[in-house]
């Protein structure tokens, strides 16, 4: 049960929309999840969120995620905390109701387990009043889809200070952006920009000025993307011009004074407001089911996600933080050293289908195979030396011919796994066959010609000593190993 701590278990209170998404993001970190909910609709709901997490979460990364953990639903409460180290509650935003709801907990939890709430207003404080240990109740804030989105609002009181940083390790173990709000204060930090938002939004509807797909258009054509990549204020920065942020102040305090936005006025949500709103929104989007909707929103949100990854930046380096942990445990050779039996095909690479790897025919594009078995040239040619220094120098490899095969279709979310056979390595050759599998199955495979060239000149020449000689071993130990089915094929000859 490679990289799954069994010892590991997150129970699940209010198994909705939110409740869905941590049980997804847990288990697909290889967290044990219990779940509790009263809905007899709680279980199909939270198999569907899965069914989407499962498609999108594991792509997001370049390495395998840890083996699933176990999913189980309870009749009680009481059954569900037992033996939980976290306990995320995620029941309807009512105060009374979350009072009535963590006693329970705490009557039936362990004293240590962290009980965080996913509460989007309340602060803290709020939460513990009366509490039997108020000392374990913490606000735990995520962002919906909670199994894509990383950043997690963490807030505490005085009175549990000190747990917090265990809590951030556990969230950043789950791949999350902990985000810890140093003083409390009604929704926090996100949702009050959420909410200002939100406010105007209303406004514009019920003035006649916009429809809800023109507002939805005035994001997402224009200052959503920017805020995805830079936030507020780097935009701002850069909308100064050169002179900055003091220039953009000049320019644009004094629209602040200006009526720019009603923001504290509220409008009332009268019944012809909200049917009014409501009957936009259908004619915008009804033509989708939540579900649909779900599915677009999680195959933008990952190609986004894996843009800014790699480029290092913002949400992506998060993601890249977490491939760094997850790389720890999941085996796949550095160094030849590394390697264990020099005997066998090598493990090159290892990782779940992303959801923007696949196309209109529903499974993994053609184009997609090559950046695997590339991805899996890059991992040998690092294993044999040529590392990111060694081609610093100016030595490194360029492909000269490559022969694919496509065997079998694999979907979306599926773990893939690339063996790597060395067929020749010798002089300025480097010849490789790369097969790759779903468990036992086989997928496709590829066959490459390299050519060491010196970066300077852009030619063909002999790789360094340490090169030579690491390669040269591989090589002479794949030399024992049978010859691949289909190497050397041609096309259309089987
Ligand atoms: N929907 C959203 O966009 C976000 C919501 N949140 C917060 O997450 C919490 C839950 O919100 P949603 O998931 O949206 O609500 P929801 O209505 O989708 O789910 C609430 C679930 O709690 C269950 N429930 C009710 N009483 C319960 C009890 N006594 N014990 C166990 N389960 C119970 C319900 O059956 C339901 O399935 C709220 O505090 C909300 O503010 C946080 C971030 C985003
Ligand atoms: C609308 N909302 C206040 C429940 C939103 C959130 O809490 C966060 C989110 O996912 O937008």
């Amino acid at each position: 049960m490679k990289g799954r701590n069994l010892t590991q278990s997150a129970a699940i209170i209010g198994g909705g929309v939110i409740g869905g998404g941590w049980a997804a993001r847990f288990l697909l970190n290889g967290w044990d999840v219990r779940v509790f909910d009263p809905d007899p609709n709680a279980q199909r709901k939270i198999g569907e969120v899965l069914d989407n997490a499962r498609a999108s979460l594991p792509g997001l990364y370049d390495m395998p995620m840890p083996v699933e953990g176990m999913l189980t639903f309870h009749d009680t409460l009481a059954d569900a905390v037992d033996g939980a180290v976290w306990v995320q509650e995620s029941v309807p935003e009512r105060l009374e109701m979350k009072h009535s709801v963590y006693r329970d907990i705490q009557k039936h939890c362990a004293a240590d387990a962290v009980i965080a709430s996913s509460t989007s207003g309340f602060k803290p404080s709020q939460l513990q009043h009366n509490a039997i240990r108020p000392e374990q109740i913490v606000v735990c804030h995520p962002f919906n889809p909670v199994y894509l989105l990383p950043l997690i609002e963490v807030v505490g009181t005085d009175v549990n200070a000190d747990m917090i940083g265990g809590v951030e390790d556990v969230l950043r173990g789950v791949g999350m952006f902990p985000l810890l709000v140093k003083k409390e204060i009604d929704a926090h930090i996100a949702d009050r920009f959420l909410e200002a938002v939100w406010r105007e939004a209303l406004w514009l509807i019920k003035d006649g000025i916009a429809t809800t797909e023109e507002i939805d258009d005035a994001i997402r054509m224009g200052f959503g993307l920017r805020w995805a990549q830079m936030g507020l204020f780097e935009t701002y920065r850069i909308a100064g011009g050169e002179a900055g942020m003091r220039h953009f102040i000049e320019q644009f305090g004094p629209c602040l004074a200006w009526p720019w936005t009603k923001l504290m006025d509220v409008p009332e949500l009268t019944e012809e407001l909200i049917d009014k709103i409501a009957s936009q929104s259908d004619a915008q989007s009804g033509h989708h089911t939540i579900r649909e909707l779900e599915r677009h929103r999680d195959a933008n949100l990952v190609g986004m996600m894996r843009t800014l990854k790699a480029r290092d930046w913002g949400a992506g380096a998060i993601l890249n933080t977490h491939d760094k942990t997850m790389n720890q445990t999941c085996a796949i050779p550095e160094t030849l050293a590394d390697v264990g039996d020099l005997n066998l095909a090598v493990k090159t690479v290892e990782r779940a289908v992303p959801l923007d790897w696949t196309d209109y025919n529903g499974h993994m594009n053609e184009a997609r195979y090559l950046q695997a078995f590339g991805d899996a040239t890059d991992r040998l040619m690092h294993i044999v030396g040529c590392t990111p220094d060694y081609i610093a120098k100016g030595g490194s490899y360029f492909t000269a011919e490559t022969h694919i095969r496509h065997l079998d279709e694999v979907k979306a979310g599926a773990r893939i796994r690339v063996e790597t056979q060395v067929l020749l390595g010798a002089g300025k050759k480097m010849q490789l066959f790369h097969a790759m599998y779903e468990g036992d199955r086989l997928l496709a495979t590829g066959e490459h010609m390299l050519i060491h060239v010196s970066l300077a000149t852009r030619r063909a020449c002999d790789p360094a000593p340490d090169v030579v000689d690491q390669l040269g071993k591989l090589a002479a130990a794949h030399a024992q190993l049978p010859r691949p089915d289909g190497a050397g094929a041609a096309v259309g000859k089987r």
